[in-house]
């Protein structure tokens, strides 16, 4: 496939490409441009000249232009959700939810927009300024980098690309390089839409590449979803020209069960807080302290239910587990869960790699002082069963991690539950639920290292553009 810039399809200047392999099988599904920051340079220039012609659409036009790429999007649904299902490796039925998620999300995005509104502050309202009106604005924040990760490369593009659009800003696409293609074709299908040329643009550039664009004074905000790694050597490029920064980061999310908990929702939940994209979701439950009078049965009944999860080809619609992103991520998985167990941890299920593969693991026994219990996040379906004996040791081991994204707690007592929730030191905590709780509406955002500022319909609008108070100076006699 080809990249998108300025609203043409193109090579990379160095015409150099690379492939894109579907982990299931090591097949190449397609190779891509090898973007250069030369390539960078070119699509912030187009940005800057689309963005100009984009602010002047109304914003009911914009929607317009949306709801007529949610059309086609609906209308190649199934090659959509082909495609990212060969180059994730995800399971094809949630390929086709994350495909389905677009038509959600892009719709709550443009009908948001045409409510957001600004705001009055009426003359008189503070002592000596009786005669004037100020009008507070939001105006487009300009040029919008958009830095995705592999694991919902659509779910993020949702959050990022339909605000951006709605908002009046351009934005560059920057996919991960394990699979850019589903990405590069929502890209074209936008422009087929209507968005103009260099307001929306797609590149595959490696990772370290894509700094170009961060450090690029014409982008204004640069909105990244990965690891706290990557998320912290952004912020220090962007911060030498005080670009804005809206960082969603990795997490280690806490998921407890109290003593009065009920061990069967529990385990019921955790098939969805640990197994959904093979575990490799930000705000996994990845942390599983269980109340020491519990866990046996806890491990025991988990291990039964994961054990009766078809495990296998990505393609097959029974699939409920399938591969990693690649090799490399199964091999490191694979190295932390020696790691665990020389730290105490017994593996009772799993623990063995197979290329891409790696199985559903249990762990059990394992102390609170080891990496995972702490700050070693597995993206991976692995589930470490840690056991304490007090709420407050519940809540001191949960908050001894860096990462703050999500937290869960159960317990049949909801003031029980509501205590322990409030007491997380992280951007979410459910309760009778998994920490995996993202809806299009909610602020997500995480708290220490797992970011700064909150993606959502309620809050995106406020990262994506800036204030403007315009002064009807002496307006009223
Ligand atoms: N908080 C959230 O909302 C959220 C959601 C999804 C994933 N994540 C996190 O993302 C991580 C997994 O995703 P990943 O492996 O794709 O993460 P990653 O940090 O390796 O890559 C994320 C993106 O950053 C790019 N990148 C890499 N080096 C870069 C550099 N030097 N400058 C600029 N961009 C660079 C990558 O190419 C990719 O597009 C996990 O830690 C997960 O928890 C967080
Ligand atoms: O990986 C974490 C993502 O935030 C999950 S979602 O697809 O956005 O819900």
């Amino acid at each position: 496939m080809k990249m998108i810039i300025d609203g043409k399809k193109v090579d990379s200047v160095s015409k150099e490409t690379f492939d894109i392999i579907a982990p299931a099988t090591g097949i190449v599904v397609d190779n891509v441009p090898k973007a250069t920051a030369e390539d960078i340079e070119k699509a912030v220039t187009a940005a800057v000249k689309g963005q100009k012609e984009w602010e002047k659409f109304s914003v009911t036009e914009r929607a317009d232009v949306l709801y007529k790429f949610i059309d086609i999007v609906e209308l190649n649904k199934e090659s959509l959700a082909q495609t990212l299902c060969a180059e994730n490796g995800k399971p094809i039925t949630e390929a086709r939810a994350e495909i389905g998620n677009i038509k959600i999300a892009f719709r709550a995005f443009a009908e948001h927009a045409k409510h957001y509104y600004g705001s009055i502050i009426p003359p008189g309202t503070e002592a000596g300024q009786e005669n004037h009106i100020q009008m507070v604005t939001r105006e487009p924040i300009g040029v919008v980098a958009c830095i995705i990760p592999f694991n919902f490369p659509c779910d993020l593009y949702d959050q990022k690309v339909a605000p951006a659009l709605m908002m009046g800003n351009a934005a560059i696409v920057l996919p991960s390089s394990d699979n850019p293609l589903t990405l590069m074709r929502l890209t074209e299908m936008l422009v087929e839409a209507g968005v103009p040329d260099g307001a929306i643009q797609c590149l595959t550039a490696p990772g370290a590449v894509k700094d170009a664009a961060v450090s690029d004074p014409r982008v204004h905000l640069v909105t990244l979803t990965g690891s706290t790694e990557v998320g912290i050597g952004t912020a220090k490029i962007a911060a030498e020209n005080l670009t804005h920064t809206a960082l969603e980061l990795g997490g280690n999310d806490a998921f407890i069960v109290l003593d009065d908990g009920d061990v069967d929702l529990a385990v019921d939940e955790l098939i969805w807080a640990r197994m959904y994209n093979t575990g490799q979701v930000c705000c996994a439950s990845k942390r599983f302290l269980i109340h020491n009078s519990l866990k046996d049965e806890f491990a025991e009944k988990a291990v039964a239910k994961i054990k009766a999860l078809n495990y296998g080809d990505p393609a097959n619609d029974e699939t409920q587990i399938a591969c990693l992103i690649s090799e490399k991520a199964a091999i490191k998985v694979e190295k932390e869960v020696a790691l665990t167990v020389e730290q105490g941890g017994k593996i009772i299920l799993g623990g063995k790699r197979d290329g891409a593969f790696y199985e559903p693991t249990v762990i059990v026994d394992v102390p609170k002082t080891a990496d995972v219990a702490k700050d070693m996040e597995i993206f991976g379906p692995v589930v470490p069963i840690i056991g304490f004996d007090t709420d407050e040791e519940a809540i001191e081991i949960a908050n001894s991690s860096v990462f703050g994204l999500s937290s869960c707690v159960f317990s049949k007592d909801q003031k029980r539950a509501f205590k322990v929730a409030r007491a997380m030191e992280a951007g979410g905590a459910v309760i009778n639920g998994a920490s995996f709780f993202r809806s299009f509406e909610m602020p997500f955002g995480g708290w220490k290292h797992s970011g700064i500022g909150t993606e959502g319909v309620m809050s995106t609008f406020d990262e994506m553009t800036r204030v403007k108070t315009i002064v009807l100076k002496n307006i009223i006699d």
